[in-house]
Formats: C-alpha cells, structure tokens, sequence
C-alpha cells in the first residue's frame, strides 16, 4: 500500500495532516499513536470507508478515491472486541461470517476445516464463543476476518485484554499469514507487539512523527527500545509534563 499527502480534515480539525508512506505487500504494518493522533482516520481512509480531503494513495494495487469497493471486498477487519457472536459456537461464528462474505456452505465448510488448523481453534469447534477463554475468542474472531481470503487484514488493538502466552500464538500466526503474501495492518498500544512489526508508523497529531523498521526507528531516535522512542514522542521528550497533565 502507498499513501501521497493523504489528509482528513473535520471542519477547522486536521485529523491526518498529509502522510506519506510505502509498505510492500507480505508486511506486518504496525500503526502506532496516542489517543487522538489520527490513527482511525488514517485506517478508514486506506480501507475505502471515508473519502480522503487531500492526497490519495493505493491500497492492494487498488486507487482508494475510484476502487473504494473493490478494497473493502478484500479486507479482513478485527476489531478490539473481537465483534463475536458469544451465544453461538465457533462453527456457527464462522459459517455467519462466511455468508455474510457470500461464500456458500460448502465453501465455508472447506474454509472452516482449514482455518481450525491454521487459526489452532481445533477442538472447540462447537462450543459457545461465550464460554471461551480471551486468546480462543481472539483466534476466533482472527479467523472470521480471514474467512475469505482477504489480501489485508485491519487488526484494531487485537491484542487488548488477552494474556501473553495467547499474545504471543496471535503474533506466531500473524507471521504466518505475512509469509503468505497477506498484509497486515495493526494498530496496537503494546511496545513489545510494535517490535515485531515489519514497519512502523508512529503518528502524533495528525502527522507522520516517524516511519520505518522498529530498527531503524530506534537507531534514528538514539534509543534502545520502542517504548522510549514513543514515551519521547508522546511527552515531546518531556515524560514529566505529559504525566501531570
Ligand atoms: N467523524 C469525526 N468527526 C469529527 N472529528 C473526528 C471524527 N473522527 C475523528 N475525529 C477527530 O479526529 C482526531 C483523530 O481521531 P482518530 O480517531 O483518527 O484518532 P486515533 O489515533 O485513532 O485515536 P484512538 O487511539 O483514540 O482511536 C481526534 O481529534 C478525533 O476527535
């Protein structure tokens, strides 16, 4: 994906302030900002769900201004509460997306028995989504996203209130799905999570602060880990004034 000068403006509000940035296909794509900072905006401009004011830019090879539908076609979205459905089974949760999708059943049917393997949900196919634990609910809600072979995944804080060990099998299968050719976009709030991305944007006020390898990143700011080179963003390299805020 490529955005030139991409800008959203609401009213005198300049929610994203002309950014600029490549990622190649197969990337895990770590979108990373404070509250506010023009995050969502930036998303919902590159999944075709709101019309730039300014700028433009390509997603899956596809113009976001003229081919907004074909690209939404193509998007796997998960949000933060993973947007299940808790009173059915996983079955029942993926064969409702995959219509929804417009796969038939015997489509979904095949689909299923492929992402229980891929998504590690096997075992549990038929128990209420309800009863699960947050890293089976998380894998869940992972696969519904991919239950038509999306070319990019929008992950939104995926990771919010799941444990560690289920973090970190969430982050194993993301590099799969990466070296499969699918692109992922992930805005997370965790440093450790924000390491392991291919590439890094971290936005601040609606402009791109920093953009590149958590490497590069960290060499550029002088710093040893992400989590310093973003506190230092945050704070305007003053932690203490933004702490008594
Ligand atoms: N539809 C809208 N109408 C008016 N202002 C909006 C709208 N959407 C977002 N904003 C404003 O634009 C700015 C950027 O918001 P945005 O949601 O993109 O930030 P964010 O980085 O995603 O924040 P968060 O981490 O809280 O989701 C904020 O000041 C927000 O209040």
């Amino acid at each position: 994906m490529a955005v030139h000068n991409l800008a959203k403006n609401f009213g005198s509000l300049q929610a994203v302030r002309g950014i600029s940035f490549q990622v190649p296909a197969g990337s895990i794509f770590g979108l990373l900002g404070p509250n506010g900072s023009g995050k969502s905006t930036t998303i919902r401009m590159l999944c075709g769900l709101m019309r730039p004011s300014a700028g433009g830019g390509q997603v899956l090879g596809l113009d976001i201004l003229t081919r907004a539908e074909e690209i939404k076609n193509n998007i796997g979205y998960m949000s933060q509460k993973f947007s299940l459905y808790e009173d059915l089974t996983i079955a029942e949760n993926l064969h409702f997306f995959g219509n929804i999708y417009g796969l038939t059943g015997h489509q979904v049917t095949a689909r299923c028995a492929e992402l229980y393997t891929r998504m590690k949900i096997t075992g549990r196919e038929n128990q209420l989504v309800g009863t699960l634990s947050g890293g089976w609910k998380q894998r869940t809600a992972l696969a519904c996203a991919f239950i038509h072979q999306p070319r990019l995944l929008v992950l939104d804080e995926p990771t919010a209130g799941v444990d560690p060990v289920s973090r970190r099998l969430f982050w194993e299968l993301l590099d799969g799905l990466a070296a499969d050719g699918i692109t992922i976009l992930v805005t997370t709030h965790y440093m450790d999570e924000a390491e392991r991305c291919h590439l890094v944007a971290l936005m601040e006020d609606g402009n791109l602060h920093a953009f590149g390898t958590p490497r590069q990143l960290m060499a550029e700011a002088g710093m040893d880990s992400l989590e310093d080179v973003f506190i230092d963003m945050a704070t305007g390299g003053d932690v203490y004034r933004q702490e008594s805020r």
